[in-house]
This record gives structure tokens, C-alpha cells and sequence, in this order.
């Protein structure tokens, strides 16, 4: 409609911009086992695709866990949030490991921000144990283990959604 102020994506409405590298995020990984450590061992990990296979694959090599099973989710495009769309669930067999509840089963995801992703998978594994590398206040109290809270108004640039480019100087009018 005219006059209408246009729908603001989940990044324009998150003010600040949290850029993380390949080296900080492995670091922030493995900070996240260290923690993991104490509270499994875990009988296989599950993957909240897509962005929670680079984590879940460090995790995993560091927990000495060989089974990694995936559950794919969709919602954001790019940076819009729509409905939640199931792609594919947990496998059979990742499911038997947990009991049908997930008891011992550790899912891992790049990060919660409503928290509505990361509530659709714990209602699939109840008993299962949740970490994210980073959270948002919105998501946090779902998640059991994580390593860095950022604000809501935040948007966290993943590694393998950026690349480097070059940034004119300040004199030039860079922001
Ligand atoms: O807490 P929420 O608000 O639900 O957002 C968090 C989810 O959003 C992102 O996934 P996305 O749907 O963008 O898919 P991707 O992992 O394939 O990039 C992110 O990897 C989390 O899975
Ligand atoms: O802050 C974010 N960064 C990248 N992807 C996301 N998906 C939901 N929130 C975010
Ligand atoms: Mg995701």
C-alpha cells in the first residue's frame, strides 16, 4: 500500500553487525566442547542443517563421536523469517540411539535467535541435550550449552555466508 513502510528484514532490524571469522568461529567450537565435555558422553550428534553441520562436524571430531545424523530445517531466506519447513527428519536409527526421546543424543546448531527453530527440534528430541555456539536472549533459555551471548539487535555474519572484500578508507567516506 502507499505510505506503507516496508517490512524490515531480521538484518536491517538488527542494528549491529557481529562479523565472525573461520579462526574465532573454530575457536568458539571448541570452547563449546570444553563445556560439552563435562555434561555427555553423547551417543551421536545431530546437525541442525544447515548451519549447524560446520559446528557440529568440529564438536564431533573433538567428542570423539563417529555418528552424525542431520535434521533439516528451514525458515530464513537469506534474512527474512518464514514458516518453519521440515525438509527431513531424524533417521530411524539416530532415533533408537536416543531412546524416542533423545537421552543421549546432542544437537548442535550455529545459533538461536527467536529460539523458534531450535523449539520445533526439541519437541522431535525432548530429552536430548542442545548447544549453539552463539544465542540471542529470544532463543537462550531453550538452549542447555552455549558459548556467546549477542543481543537481540545483532546479526552474526557467519564465515561461510561472507567473504573479504575490499573496504575504502575512512577519508573516502567508509562508514
Ligand atoms: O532461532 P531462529 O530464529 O529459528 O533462528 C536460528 C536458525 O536460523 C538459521 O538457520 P536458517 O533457517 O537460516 O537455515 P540455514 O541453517 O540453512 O542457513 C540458523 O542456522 C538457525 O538454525
Ligand atoms: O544473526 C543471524 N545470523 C545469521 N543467520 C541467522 N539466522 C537467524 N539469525 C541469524
Ligand atoms: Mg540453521
Amino acid at each position: 500500500m502507499a505510505g506503507e513502510a516496508p517490512e524490515l528484514s531480521a538484518q536491517e532490524r538488527a542494528g549491529r553487525a557481529f562479523p565472525v571469522s573461520w579462526d574465532q568461529f573454530h575457536r568458539d567450537c571448541r570452547a563449546l566442547t570444553w563445556r560439552l565435555n563435562e555434561v555427555g558422553p553423547f551417543h551421536a550428534v545431530i546437525a541442525i542443517t544447515r548451519g549447524g553441520l560446520v559446528p557440529a562436524a568440529i564438536v564431533a571430531r573433538e567428542l570423539g563421536v563417529r555418528i552424525i545424523d542431520t535434521v533439516c530445517v528451514a525458515s530464513y531466506d537469506h534474512d527474512k523469517q518464514g514458516d518453519l519447513q521440515v525438509l527431513k527428519g531424524i533417521s530411524e536409527q539416530a532415533m533408537k540411539l536416543g531412546g524416542g526421546t533423545g537421552k543421549g543424543l546432542l544437537i548442535v546448531d550455529d545459533l538461536v535467535d527467536t529460539g523458534k527453530t531450535g523449539k520445533l527440534v526439541r519437541e522431535m528430541l525432548p530429552d536430548a541435550h542442545f548447544a549453539t555456539v552463539y544465542a540471542k536472549p529470544k532463543g537462550r533459555p531453550l538452549v542447555d550449552t552455549f558459548i556467546t551471548e549477542v543481543s537481540q539487535d545483532t546479526w552474526i555474519f557467519f564465515p561461510w555466508d561472507t567473504a573479504l572484500s575490499y573496504h575504502p578508507p575512512l577519508r573516502d567516506g567508509a562508514a
